[in-house]
């Protein structure tokens, strides 16, 4: 890419673009694999499996892929363990990537209203946030429960747009997965994508996002002013 995008506003995706969140993730994961008496799994393979919701976690830890559906009596036994868990180990372990804060408040210097769209579910996501002291950038948040889709169907994008009253024709997402990836183009957003988060280990750029970054603090590279 070469000419600066100046975007309406800028919808970001949570997991793997502003916050490490597979600590937790993997602490609950593992404590409830112990509670049902099957093998723990650790962070990497839970690194593999979040982006598509914490029921979605789960389903995959009972059965150890990315692909496939556990029996579902053992998934009624299994997904109370995990909200349980994941309500009191929710942010603790979780860090924000570095460079983050400062392309948070880079962007807002420079204009731009701000948006959160996760597939983590709310009673998750707001705590997160705010244990972070990220809540306050978001004029926007937009979880994984509060459309009748998640990513990557581009309803919870286009509902952001909506509450913002942005148009969404010009807007950018910032992501780390397929999910966002595909979300954006269903809505029309432009799409930068992060090279350090979670894409069921595969590379990011394969999706082709229109840029691929490192880091926030590569923003002022590809963005103008407001
Ligand atoms: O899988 C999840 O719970 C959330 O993932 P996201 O924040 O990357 O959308
Ligand atoms: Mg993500």
């Amino acid at each position: 890419m070469t000419a600066k995008l100046k975007p309406s506003f800028v919808l970001i995706d949570l997991d793997g673009t502003l916050i490490d969140s597979v600590p937790d993730l993997a602490y609950c994961v593992d404590e409830m694999m112990k509670q049902l008496d099957m093998p723990v799994r650790g962070q990497d393979a839970v690194r593999d499996w979040v982006g598509n919701g914490v029921q979605r976690l789960t389903e995959r830890a009972l059965i150890n892929s990315v692909d496939g559906m556990p029996e579902q009596e053992l998934m009624d036994k299994a997904y109370p363990i995990f909200l349980e868990l994941y309500k009191d180990n929710n942010s603790q372990r979780s860090v924000v990537y570095e460079g983050v804060e400062d392309g948070l408040k880079w962007m807002q210097a420079q204009g731009y209203r701000l948006a959160c769209v996760t597939n983590k579910a709310e009673a998750f996501t707001l705590p997160l946030l705010k244990a972070k002291g990220l809540h306050d950038y978001f004029e926007v948040i937009v979880s994984g429960d509060t459309c009748a889709k998640k990513k990557p169907d581009p309803m919870p994008l286009l509902h952001a747009a909506d509450l913002l009253g942005e148009s969404a024709e010009n807007a950018l997402m910032l992501g780390d997965s397929q999910s966002d990836v595909k979300a954006a183009r269903a809505a029309g957003f432009n799409i930068f994508c992060m090279t350090y988060g979670y894409n069921h280990g595969e590379d990011i750029r394969d999706y082709n996002p229109d840029v691929v970054m490192d880091s926030f603090a590569e923003l002022p590279n590809y963005l103008e002013a407001k």
